[in-house]
C-alpha cells in the first residue's frame, strides 16, 4: 500500500487527532499520533506491517533479531517477525523480581545486530533508551524502523548517536496528505507545521554534508533563553535558565564556608558572577534566622538563586518536617533543595507538599561526583521516573552529565575545577570544558575552586567565563 493511502486510513482510525494534546516530553501539541489504536483495525495493522518490512527491504537492512520498542510497537513487530520467520526480541519495561530477571526476553548472542521497530518518534528518545538496554545485553544497533516521525529533531538525535532513523511517514507528508485529501483545512495544517518547526529540539550540524555522528550524550541544543520559554518548563527553572542568558553565567558558587558573615560577604561579592549560590546550611556555626533573610536580599540585589543543599534522604513524612522546620527551617528562603531518590518518591511527594505552594523546587541527585559512588545503572533512570512523575516540583538532576531528554529539565554538575584531578577525599574534579560542551550539563557547581583561590572574586569570573565559552560553544551550528 502506498503510504498517502496508509496515511488516510490512519486519519480514518482516529490515529491522528487534531486538538491541544501532551507529549511524553509535557510539551502541548496541536497534533497527536496515537497509533495505540492499531490493535483495533488488523487489516490497517497488517498494511502498517507491509509497509514497514517494505523498507527493511528498500533498504537492504542486514539484522539477527528485532525489538519493538514497548508497547505500541511489539505487535507491529510481532507481526513483522511472524510473517517473515526473523528472531524477536522483546524488551521489558520493568524487569520482573521473580524468575530469570531479565530486561531483555529472546535468544541473545553478544555482538549480534538488532533492528528496532518503532511506531512514532518525537525526540528519539524512546528508541535510544531501547537501544541502550540492548547495548548492555551485549547487542549492537544500527537502525531503527518508524512509522510515523514527526520531524522533531528524532531523527539527527538517533543519528548523533551512531542510529539512522527510517521513518515511513513524516509530519510534513501527513500534513500535506490530509490537506490535499481536505481532511484539514490549510489553517490547520499551517499551525502544525508552524508548531513542529518551532519546537525541534535538536539542530543538526550546518554546512555540513556528513551523517552527524557525535560520540557524547545527546545534547538539547536549545539556549537557555529559548528553554526558559517552553510550554512546560517549571516557572523556577525558567527564572534560572533566564538568569542564566541574562549574567551569561551557569556558575553556581558552592559556599562551604562555616560562618555566617564570611558566607554572605563571598554571596555579595561573587553575587554579579553567579547564576545560584549553594550551601550547605548546616556547617554554620553561628546561624541564625536573620541570616537566611540577609541571604535572600542579596539574591535579589545580584539576581541569583539560592539552593540549600541539603541531600534529603527519608521517608515523605521525615523530610517534610526537615524541610519546614527545625532550626533552618529551609523552605522558608531557599529556592532550591534536593533529595537523594533512594527513599522511592515517597521524598519527593514529602517535599513537594511544602515547596510547591511556596514556588519552590527540587533537583533529584541521579549521580555522585564522589569515587566509587553507587548511584550508577538502572539508579539514573530511576531518578528520570521520578523527575518525570513529579515535574511540577522536580526541575532537574544533579549529575555528572546531562541524560534527560526534556528541554524542560536542568543538569548540574558538582566536582569541577579549572584542572581535573581529585581531593583526598574521594571528590573527583572535572573541567567546565568537560562538563558543559562535552558532558551536555546546564550548570557547573564549584566550591573550593572558588573559595580557595586567593582571590574568590578573580576565581569566580575565570569560571564563569569557563563555563560560559563552553556553553556558546555548545550551541555553535559547528559543533556536534
Ligand atoms: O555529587 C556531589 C554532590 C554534591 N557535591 C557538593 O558540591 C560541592 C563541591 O565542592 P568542591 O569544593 O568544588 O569539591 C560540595 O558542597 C559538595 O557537598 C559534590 O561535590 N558532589
Amino acid at each position: 500500500p502506498a503510504t498517502a493511502y496508509i496515511i488516510l486510513k490512519l486519519h480514518d482510525a482516529d490515529a491522528v487527532k487534531f486538538g491541544e494534546y501532551k507529549l511524553k516530553s509535557g510539551i502541548m501539541t496541536p497534533i497527536y499520533i496515537d497509533l495505540r489504536v492499531l490493535v483495533s483495525h488488523p487489516a490497517l495493522m497488517n498494511q502498517v506491517a507491509s509497509l514497514m518490512y517494505q523498507r527493511v527491504q528498500e533498504e537492504g537492512l542486514q539484522f539477527d533479531s528485532v525489538c519493538g520498542v514497548p508497547y505500541t510497537a511489539l505487535p507491529l513487530a510481532t507481526i513483522i517477525c511472524s510473517r517473515h520467520e526473523l528472531p524477536m526480541l522483546i524488551r521489558r519495561k520493568e524487569a520482573k523480581d521473580y524468575g530469570t530477571k531479565r530486561v531483555v526476553e529472546g535468544l541473545i548472542r553478544e555482538g549480534d545486530l538488532c533492528l528496532i521497530i518503532e511506531d512514532t518518534v518525537t525526540t528519539g528518545s524512546s528508541i535510544l533508551e531501547t537501544a541502550e538496554v540492548l547495548y548492555k545485553e551485549g547487542l549492537k544497533v544500527t537502525d531503527a524502523i518508524v512509522l510515523m516521525d514527526r520531524e522533531q529533531g528524532g531523527l539527527p538525535m538517533l543519528a548523533s548517536q551512531g542510529i539512522k532513523l527510517h521513518p515511513i511517514i513524516s509530519m510534513f507528508k501527513l500534513l500535506n496528505v490530509l490537506q490535499a485529501a481536505e481532511r484539514i483545512d490549510a489553517q490547520t495544517a499551517q499551525k502544525v507545521r508552524k508548531f513542529i518547526k518551532e519546537t525541534n529540539t535538536f539542530r543538526v550540524k550546518e554546512n555540513s554534508t556528513e551523517p552527524p555522528v557525535a560520540k557524547k550524550p545527546c545534547l538539547v541544543k536549545l539556549s537557555y533563553a529559548e528553554r526558559a520559554g517552553l510550554p512546560n518548563v517549571h516557572p523556577l527553572a525558567s527564572k534560572l535558565l533566564k538568569i542564566m542568558e541574562d549574567k551569561k553565567s551557569n556558575l553556581c558558587v558552592s559556599a562551604d564556608v562555616t560562618n555566617c558573615e564570611e558566607l554572605l560577604q563571598l554571596a555579595d561579592s561573587v553575587g554579579p558572577k553567579i547564576c545560584m549560590l549553594k550551601t550547605h546550611v548546616d556547617i554554620l556555626k553561628d546561624y541564625t534566622e536573620g541570616f537566611s533573610q540577609k541571604l535572600q536580599v542579596l539574591a535579589e540585589k545580584h539576581d541569583f538563586l539560592i539552593f540549600e543543599d541539603r541531600k534529603f534522604a527519608d521517608i515523605g513524612n521525615t523530610v517534610k518536617q526537615q524541610y519546614e522546620g527545625g532550626l533552618y527551617q529551609i523552605s522558608s528562603w531557599a529556592d532550591i533543595v534536593n533529595a537523594h531518590v533512594v527513599p522511592g518518591p515517597g521524598v519527593v511527594k514529602g517535599l513537594s507538599s511544602v515547596g510547591k505552594a511556596l514556588g519552590r523546587g527540587c533537583l533529584l541527585i541521579a549521580e555522585m561526583s564522589s569515587q566509587g559512588s553507587l548511584a550508577t545503572g538502572n539508579y539514573r533512570q530511576a531518578a528520570v521516573k521520578m523527575a518525570e512523575e513529579d515535574s511540577d516540583f522536580v526541575f532537574g538532576f544533579i549529575c555528572g552529565s546531562a541524560f534527560s531528554m526534556r528541554p524542560e529539565f536542568i543538569h548540574m554538575t558538582p566536582g569541577v575545577q579549572l584542572e581535573a584531578g581529585g581531593d583526598v577525599l574521594g571528590q573527583q574534579y572535572t573541567t567546565p570544558e568537560e562538563v558543559i560542551y562535552n558532558k551536555g550539563s546546564d550548570v557547573i557547581i564549584v566550591g573550593r575552586g572558588v573559595l580557595e583561590a586567593a582571590d574568590r572574586l578573580k576565581a569566580a569570573e575565570l569560571y564563569r567565563r569557563s563555563g560560559w565559552d563552553a556553553y556558546t560553544k555548545r550551541l555553535s551550528p559547528n559543533s556536534n
